[in-house]
């Protein structure tokens, strides 16, 4: 079965590329008729198709974009665990770099532990000066239930803290039942989730700052 796919006024059919203008398309009232009108079998084919061609003709995609150049990020950093933090936040700082953000855009802020990540998190958010924040931390399971209260606490925080602001915080917090599960992804056998985290902070601020060009995203709600 070929599949069919427009997008900016190209119809594609299994990977060939035909170019056809969009107000080509029959309007939705005449594809209505035309669907009502054919044998059922191509009536069951056409309304299945149906959605996604005027759909996708007619959409804008927005996509961020990895360039962070001009951008300024607080990455908050948790001290409990901080062997791995600390390789956490250096494959952030990398990443960032990488992805052309200046070392003096960047502000770095220690807290004791992954419980106190959201509340900086949330006061760098509210500045108004950060395009993004990151938060780092490592839990990993102990003997006691302080496991779950702490990742819930971060998890949360950090999701109030972007949604009460309009500003990503992007959750860098790595919950682990071990040690080496830990180590194994900051910068270990699984990469480095605080590279990961920062590429997110470029993309989440470059799609906000698009979005909000074109008055399609609420401003900061500081
Ligand atoms: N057990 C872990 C903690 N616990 C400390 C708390 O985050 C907090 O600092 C304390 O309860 C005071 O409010 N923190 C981690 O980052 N990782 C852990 O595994
Ligand atoms: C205070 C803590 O976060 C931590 O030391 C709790 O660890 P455990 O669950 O082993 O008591």
């Amino acid at each position: 079965m070929s599949f069919a796919v427009q997008q900016r006024g190209s119809l594609q059919v299994t990977g060939i590329t035909h170019r056809t203008p969009a107000r080509a398309m029959p309007s939705m009232a005449v594809r209505s008729s035309l669907i009502a009108a054919a044998p059922a079998p191509a009536r069951r084919q056409q309304q299945r198709r149906r959605p996604s061609l005027p759909v996708l003709a007619a959409s804008k995609v927005y996509e961020g974009s990895l360039v962070g150049t001009g951008m300024k990020f607080g990455v908050v950093v948790a001290r409990f665990n901080e062997l791995v933090t600390k390789l956490l936040l250096d494959g952030a700082l990398g990443a960032f770099s990488r992805h052309g953000v200046a070392a003096d855009d960047i502000d770095v802020a220690w807290v004791p532990g992954s419980f106190e990540l959201p509340v900086v998190a949330k006061a760098m958010a509210k500045s108004g000066k950060y395009d993004a924040v990151v938060t780092i931390g490592v839990v990993v399971r102990g003997a006691t239930g302080h496991y779950d209260t702490v990742v819930g606490g971060a998890t949360s925080g950090a999701l109030g803290a972007a949604t009460d602001t309009g500003v990503p915080v992007v959750f860098g917090v790595l919950t682990c039942e071990t040690m080496e599960q830990a180590l194994d992804r900051a910068g270990g056998k699984t990469g480095n989730k605080g590279g990961e985290a920062a590429v997110t902070a470029v993309e989440m601020a470059s799609l906000l700052r698009d979005l909000r060009a074109e008055g399609k995203a609420a401003e900061r709600w500081l």
